[in-house]
């Protein structure tokens, strides 16, 4: 679990703050998506919660100990995968997580058995022999993950992972997340695109120059971008939910009524209002919206698409 409490990054003195009093958890088990433009601030956050940039002011704590002052015992739970990692290009990939399993006092046999299963849990098995330099973007963000989970942190921060990775890469990746999510580990994924990690996020956290704009839980997240139907009646008695039902997940308040989640396509919409003015109610309001989730994010933090 990961704490970040009024966090502000201030680089160089008088420019306007990467990150400006930031507070957001990472709950265990968790996917946490932190979205935002470039230069919103998403990988300085990813860095001081790694431990690798100080914060200005405010604290972080990495499963209780303070990111700055207990640095050692903080960022040891914490593993980052980088936007554009990048390794040693002479270096073979067996070799460079054997070295980096001695950090974790694993030595021998023991550190190759584990180099081993974690390549080949990233897919890397047939490029064990091959030197870094050669590796693609893609693969460099598997070795990347491999290395990370070398030291079996506790909370794993990737920063912009599914940005220019092929679909089978996006696949691996997202299966890797629900992977370390079911062990119960909190995990950060961020993106500029929203909709990039709508399915793997628990809630997304949207940030906008260094300020946290909106945090949305997942049932916000699965009605986001779809479309809903808004009805008022003047008579909401009778079968009415019933009727409604057959077109989705209904939700009702006094005797106004949210259709969600529809069972039929938006030309279709109008059926629901010829299904309840056929059964005797009187409609007074009857509203379809819904915009898409890229809509929804460029409102939020005021800009164009
Ligand atoms: N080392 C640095 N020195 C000075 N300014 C920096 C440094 N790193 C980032 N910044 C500035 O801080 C702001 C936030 O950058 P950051 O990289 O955290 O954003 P981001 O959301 O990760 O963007 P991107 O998706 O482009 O990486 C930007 O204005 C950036 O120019």
């Amino acid at each position: 679990m990961i704490k970040i409490e009024g966090v502000t990054k201030v680089y160089r003195k008088g420019s306007p703050p990467a990150v400006d009093g930031l507070t957001l958890d990472m709950n265990d088990g968790e996917v946490l998506g932190l979205v935002g433009l470039n230069g919103a601030g998403k990988t300085t956050t990813i860095r001081m919660s790694s431990g690798i940039t100080l914060p200005t002011s405010g604290k972080i704590l990495v499963d209780g100990f303070d990111i700055v002052r207990e640095k050692v015992r903080a960022s040891r739970n914490v593993g980052w995968i980088p936007e554009f990692p990048n390794f040693e290009p002479n270096a073979k990939p067996l070799t460079l997580l054997k070295y980096f399993a001695g950090f974790y006092g694993l030595g021998g046999r023991e550190a190759e058995d584990k180099a081993l299963e974690l390549l080949r849990m990233v897919g890397l098995e047939k490029a064990m022999d091959k030197k870094l330099r050669s590796y693609s973007q893609g693969m460099k963000k598997r070795f990347s993950i491999a290395e990370t989970l070398i030291g079996d942190p506790k909370n794993v921060l990737f920063d912009e992972t599914l940005n220019g990775l092929d679909p089978q890469g996006v696949i691996f990746v997202r299966k890797m997340i629900g992977r370390l999510r079911s062990e119960g580990k909190a995990i950060l994924l961020s993106s500029h695109i929203l909709t990039e990690i709508e399915d793997s996020a628990d809630r997304v956290a949207i940030i906008n120059r260094g300020k946290l704009v909106k945090l949305l839980d997942r049932s916000e997240l699965k009605y986001l971008g779809k479309t809903q139907v808004k009805i008022t009646v003047d008579n909401p008695d009778g079968p009415i939910e019933g009727v409604l039902s057959q077109f989705g997940e209904t939700e009702r308040r006094g005797n106004e009524f949210l259709v969600r989640d529809l069972k039929v396509n938006s030309d279709r919409i109008p059926d629901i209002l010829e299904a309840l003015v056929g059964k005797g109610y009187r409609v007074r309001e009857f509203t379809s919206f819904g915009e898409s989730l890229e809509q929804y994010f460029f409102d939020l933090i005021g800009g164009s698409k």
